[in-house]
């Protein structure tokens, strides 16, 4: 059968980032076929009949699929659906990881950890949903900040959620919230804020933080025993080589599938190669020091890596201007994404309570 290839429909960048002599700047979006392209199969002709109807299924599911990004694109309220989905999901994504350690599936510690290192990335990612509206950046921190109020509300007891308590606490003390918890989405409210999708330094130090840091743990505490750092004892070098790697491999994902939809120039790969890898060396290293009592992971880490991205990986100047820009028309509507935030901390305060 013939496949359909015309009238792709291309998304195009949401900004406006121009080309600087040697960048190459990513126009091209993601090709989605047209919804057109599905209707005009005739099942019946086909000499394999499952094969017609597997086709069918599949071609239905892409244009429901094409349709709804479509709608979602279209619509008005994308933001706020966005928003939405991405604060449910949070409370939902949680939750399993509260369920897979409570039945013994997952060890508690791990549980944490991998809260740890998937949630900040997977936010991330939503950012890619969201629409060019200086707006836009500001209802996506909306999503840490609803985070932020609930871990503070838990943490200082003026709500209960013992789920809470047990996914994202390593030992059950309520009051463990109020710190790398609440540190870790405060510099995902920061990334978003200051960052977004206009600059890699946001994608880089949530990576640090997420990738970078959680894999440390996970991989240091299975391996790490018999191979101490020589400078502190309480890390290990399997666990600095994975923090090495997991910090450099999400950073470069991250930093390709926002530069590949468009968002801010790509990077000649060999700079790219040689800039990320001395920042999550640099991060590595920052981790790997005896200083948790003065500042947190969730903090160092990520500083340290956004402040060397944005020396080592700049965006073209035109870009950053139309950053600033963005940024300066988004505090003017900054009331609406304050009632919008209200709306929504309503609506998630009640979803807490109906878990207690
Ligand atoms: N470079 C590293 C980092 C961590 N670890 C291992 O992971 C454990 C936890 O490290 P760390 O993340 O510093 O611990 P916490 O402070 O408990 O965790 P968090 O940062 O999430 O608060 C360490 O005891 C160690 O076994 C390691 O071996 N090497
Ligand atoms: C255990 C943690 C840090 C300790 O170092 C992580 C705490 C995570 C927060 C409780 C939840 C954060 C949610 C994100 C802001 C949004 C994720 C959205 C996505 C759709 C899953």
């Amino acid at each position: 059968m013939a496949r359909c290839a015309a009238a792709p429909l291309v998304v195009t960048p949401p900004n406006g980032a121009a080309t600087a002599a040697g960048w190459r700047l990513a126009r091209r979006g993601p090709v989605l076929p047209a919804p057109a392209c599905v209707t005009a199969r005739p099942a019946a002709a086909s000499p394999v009949p499952h094969a017609a109807s597997t086709a069918l299924v599949h071609d239905v599911v892409k244009a429901v699929g094409v349709e709804f990004v479509g709608a979602l694109a279209a619509s008005p309220y994308r933001d706020y659906y966005v928003l939405a989905g991405a604060a449910v999901g949070a409370v939902v994504w949680v939750k399993l990881f509260d369920y897979l350690a409570a039945n013994g599936t997952l060890e508690q510690k791990l549980s944490r950890k991998l809260v740890h290192t998937t949630t900040g990335p997977i936010f991330v990612v939503t950012w890619a949903l969201f629409s060019a509206n200086p707006t836009a950046r500001l209802l996506a921190a909306v999503v840490p900040m609803l985070n932020f109020m609930r871990l503070f509300a838990v943490g200082t007891g003026l709500l209960s959620d013992p789920g809470l308590v047990n996914s994202v606490s390593r030992s059950g003390d309520r009051t463990e919230l109020l710190k790398g918890p609440l540190f870790y989405v405060v510099t995902l409210v920061a990334a978003t804020v200051l960052c977004w999708r206009d600059n890699p330094a946001g994608l880089i130090a949530v990576s640090m933080m997420c990738g970078g840091d959680g894999l440390a743990d996970i991989v240091g505490r299975r391996l790490g025993r018999g191979n101490p750092l020589p400078y502190n004892s309480a890390k290990s070098v399997a666990g600095s080589v994975a923090m090495l790697v997991g910090g450099y491999g999400m950073s470069y994902g991250l930093i390709s599938l926002f530069c590949s939809l468009g968002f801010f120039a790509c990077y000649p790969p060999a700079a790219l190669y040689g800039c990320l890898g001395a920042i999550a060396l640099a991060a590595t290293v920052v981790e790997s020091l005896p200083i948790n009592k003065w500042v947190d992971d969730n903090v160092s880490v990520p500083g340290v890596a956004a402040a060397l991205s944005l020396v080592l990986l700049p965006q073209p100047a035109e870009a950053a201007a139309a950053a600033v820009a963005s940024a300066a028309a988004a505090v003017v509507p900054v009331a609406a994404a304050g009632v919008a935030a209200t709306a929504v901390a309503a609506a998630a305060a009640g979803s807490v309570s109906l878990s207690l």
